[in-house]
């Protein structure tokens, strides 16, 4: 382990910061992409980010962002070990050597019932870890690839594990649990876990800053609109109930995956189109959604152009959206007794005015009332109140997953 000045010493119990001011790197591993952000836990100064996408194909390539400057690489190998090359010539063409990186955040997104915060990534993490494959088989491999790949790339760093699946641990049973027999519970796990954590605790937080109140006396509904979906009932900076289940297929449309079905789907369309259970499931998960309702694509941006521009498929898909949309955030307000404030974040939450106003447009009866003007100016990173004077407040927050990681990881090495 590391022993030089900046390092985090780790022995098997203890872990001691010598020297502040190293960079937490930050990893979001996927299926086929990697993002991640080199950056000050402290301040949240971005020194380096970057995506690489297409991993697996022949086009794999990694995206450089610094500054202002940004940069396209191609990735020969196409696999996690060639993008960690990139990123680490790129950090020693900057003068940042491996050995000062102090600390790699990784996203895990499945966590199941093993973790409410996160964790030093040890043999019996990656177990845990391991354990959730089944539960999250498009996530977890991903991660744990990445996991392995970054330890390689950078063996004297502490790795911690940061589950999208923690922040909703402290949901009660009665929004956790399902109808089902109570042995699919029991043996096999089967109950809501919740994802997108890192973002709905962040924003719920910078909330409270922007109300100027107390994160525990607030009552909020947090809606991450960005691929994937969920809205969140946080109350006391906890979190009551979310949209998203066993996996993250569950709740909102999102831009391939239905969100919620009938759930004799699987046995309809097998008996009534012969295709297997994996086919249907795919397809639930990578062809439905704004894809599938639009037959156009998953992107907003490219719906909402093609809706105003007459498209029946993409209008039909932005309004089923936002429908369910809505009814989510009125289910959102069971668990509280009032509600201070809704919460838009995520890249369509973000940048959407559209589907922002469209949304609280149906939610007239919770007592919302837009500020047109300001909604419109609450785009590309700006934050803001968008409802008018007199109404329920409804803010838009930038989320900032990367920053909340690289507390979460600092904190964990902190507290070790
Ligand atoms: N200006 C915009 N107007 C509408 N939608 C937008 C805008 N900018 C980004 N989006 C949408 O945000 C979504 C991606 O969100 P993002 O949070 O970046 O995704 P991810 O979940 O992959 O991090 C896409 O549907 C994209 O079209
Ligand atoms: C859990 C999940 O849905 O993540 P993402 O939105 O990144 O796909
Ligand atoms: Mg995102």
């Amino acid at each position: 382990m590391g022993k030089g000045p900046g390092h985090f010493v780790l022995t098997e119990r203890r872990i001691s910061r010598q020297n502040a001011g190293m960079w937490t790197l930050v990893l979001n591993c996927g299926s086929s992409s990697v993002k991640f952000a080199l950056l000050d836990p402290e301040t949240g100064n971005v020194r380096l980010s970057g995506l690489a996408e297409r991993l697996g194909s022949p086009e794999a390539r990694m995206v450089l962002v610094r500054g202002a400057e940004k940069l396209e690489v191609p990735l020969p190998t196409g696999d996690y070990a060639g993008a960690f090359e990139v990123l680490l010539s790129e950090l020693a063409a900057q003068g940042i050597t491996g050995a000062e990186i102090a600390a790699v955040g990784h996203r895990v997104v499945h966590g199941g019932s093993h973790f409410s915060a996160p964790a030093l990534i040890t043999a019996a993490v990656l177990d845990a870890i391991r354990a959730c494959v089944p539960l999250a088989p498009l996530h977890n491999p991903a991660n744990l690839a990445g996991i392995a790949a970054a330890q390689a790339a950078f063996p004297d760093a502490a790795h911690v594990a940061v589950f999208d699946t923690a922040f909703h641990q402290s949901m009660p049973p009665r929004a956790y649990r399902y109808a089902v027999p109570d042995e699919w519970y029991s043996q096999h796990g089967v109950r809501r876990y919740g994802f997108h954590g890192t973002s709905h605790a962040y924003v719920a937080g910078e909330a409270a800053r922007m109300l100027g109140s107390d994160p525990d006396a607030l009552q909020l509904i947090t809606a991450h609109l960005g691929n994937g979906c969920s809205v969140a009932s946080v109350r006391s900076g906890q979190s009551m109930d979310t949209s998203m289940g066993l996996t993250p297929l569950e709740g909102l449309v999102m831009g391939t995956r239905s969100g919620d079905v009938d759930p004799n789907l699987h046995a309809y369309l097998a008996r009534e189109a012969g295709l297997s259970l994996d086919e249907v499931t795919a397809a639930l998960n990578g062809k439905s959604g704004l894809l599938g309702l639009s037959g156009l694509g998953s992107d907003m941006r490219q719906l909402e152009a093609a809706a105003a521009d007459g498209h029946a498929g993409a209008r039909l898909a932005v309004e089923v959206f936002v429908y369910r949309l809505a009814k989510s955030i009125a289910a959102m307000t069971v668990p509280l007794t009032r509600l201070d404030a809704l919460v838009f974040t995520g890249g369509i939450g973000e940048n959407s005015a559209s589907v922002r106003e469209k949304t609280l447009g149906l939610l007239g009866v919770l007592g919302f009332r837009l500020d047109s003007e300001a909604n419109a100016a609450a785009v590309r990173g700006a934050a803001g109140r968008i409802s008018a004077p007199g109404s329920t407040p409804a803010l838009v927050v930038p989320t900032n997953e990367e920053l909340m990681i690289a507390r979460e990881a600092a904190r964990v090495l902190e507290t070790a």
